[in-house]
């Protein structure tokens, strides 16, 4: 994705609209919490969606309001728990942001780490025959949710492509070193529901996102699991006010069998932010065991002697083309440490 760079000035003055315009919204809420505070009890929600500085919070009724935050609680996204009161008017005022157990940071203008969405446990990695997947983009997403904490699962789309048996087990055969160092896979196609069933119940009570190139098929899969989709987004968007935009908005929408799945465009187009080079060694999880048998303590895995991952590949034991991953990975994040990286 190419990102339109804004000079220095122009995001001087969108920071100082913005700040204008969060300082005044944050007077009015507490205008609004001297007025109520009698009234009302706090209570806890989740955010379903944010845009911009309004939110959406569903109470464990499942009622939803729109809301504003209290200043200084910093940025809340989609998928955060909240603590918020009601106003008289129906709508609500945040007033504490829960802890985060998990969460997924985008890079904004200045190329400075955001909350893009809160409390992710499950990342789905999509993948299919067609486009021909990529597996440094597989790894890269395995990284980003090692290094986030989040359980990565390969979703394999599409396999109703692959009519022989024999074009199955050459397909399947691509991902058995994922199997081998612990990823889950599942087998599916979006077009047909029964395949469906393992997976969903993988993600009962989990909050979850898809991720994947384009035409793996994310749409159909998010529209597969989520049948009354277009029921959730026109209760949202009645509720938000904000009609049909909702949807650009990271939104939280409700699995029939319980949890979660948070879509939006940007969240499918999530990318792995700044790290470093101990999080990228840490987030191979097969290296783990071997890195600290290397005979160097900066070994890069490339031509030291003594290289205790490289003669774990030789052994079999490491997939090379991980290895290969590991080293773009590393490179791209040791580019991006640099100064005017980007
Ligand atoms: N045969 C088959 N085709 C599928 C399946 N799932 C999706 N497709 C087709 O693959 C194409 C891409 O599907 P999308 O759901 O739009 O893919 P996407 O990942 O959302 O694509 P982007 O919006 O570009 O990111 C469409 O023509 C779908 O009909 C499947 O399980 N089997
Ligand atoms: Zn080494």
């Amino acid at each position: 994705m190419t990102r339109r760079r804004l000079s220095q000035r122009q995001i001087e003055r969108i920071k100082a609209i913005q700040e204008r315009r969060r300082a005044h919204l944050a007077a009015r809420c507490e205008q609004a919490l001297a007025e109520c505070e009698a009234e009302t009890l706090p209570e806890e929600g989740v955010v379903l969606v944010q845009h911009g500085l309004n939110l959406l919070v569903e109470d464990a009724q499942g009622r939803l309001a729109r809301c504003l935050a209290r200043q200084n609680l910093g940025e809340i996204v989609c998928g955060d728990r909240v603590i918020w009161q009601r106003l008289p008017d129906g709508q609500g005022v945040v007033i504490a942001l829960l802890p985060r157990t998990t969460v997924f940071n985008r890079l904004d203008a200045e190329g400075r780490e955001r909350p893009l969405v809160a409390n992710l446990s499950r990342l789905l990695i999509l993948i299919a025959p067609e486009p021909e997947p990529s597996v440094l983009l597989i790894d890269q997403y395995l990284l980003a949710a090692e290094c986030s904490g989040i359980v990565p699962i390969l979703v394999a789309n599409k396999m109703d492509l692959l009519a022989e048996p024999s074009e199955h087990a050459e397909f399947q055969g691509q991902f058995a070193h994922y199997a081998a160092i612990g990823y889950r896979i599942f087998w599916v196609s979006a077009r047909h529901p029964a395949s469906l069933a393992p997976l969903i119940q993988e993600l009962i009570d989990q909050t979850s996102v898809l991720v994947g190139q384009s035409g793996v098929g994310k749409s159909s899969l998010v529209k597969a699991l989520l049948p009354d989709r277009e029921i959730q987004i026109g209760r949202l968007s009645e509720a938000t006010g904000l009609g049909r935009h909702t949807t650009s908005a990271a939104t939280c929408y409700r699995l029939p069998q319980g949890g979660w799945i948070i879509d939006s465009p940007g969240v499918r187009r999530f990318r792995l932010g700044h790290i470093d080079r101990q999080a990228v060694e840490w987030g191979f999880r097969e290296f783990r065991d071997h890195a600290g048998l290397c005979r160097f303590n900066n070994c890069r895995h490339l031509e030291e002697p003594g290289c205790a991952i490289r003669q774990a590949v030789a052994a079999g034991r490491i997939s090379p083309l991980r290895l290969a991953s590991f080293h773009r990975l590393l490179e791209d994040c040791e580019r991006q440490a640099l100064p005017g990286g980007t």
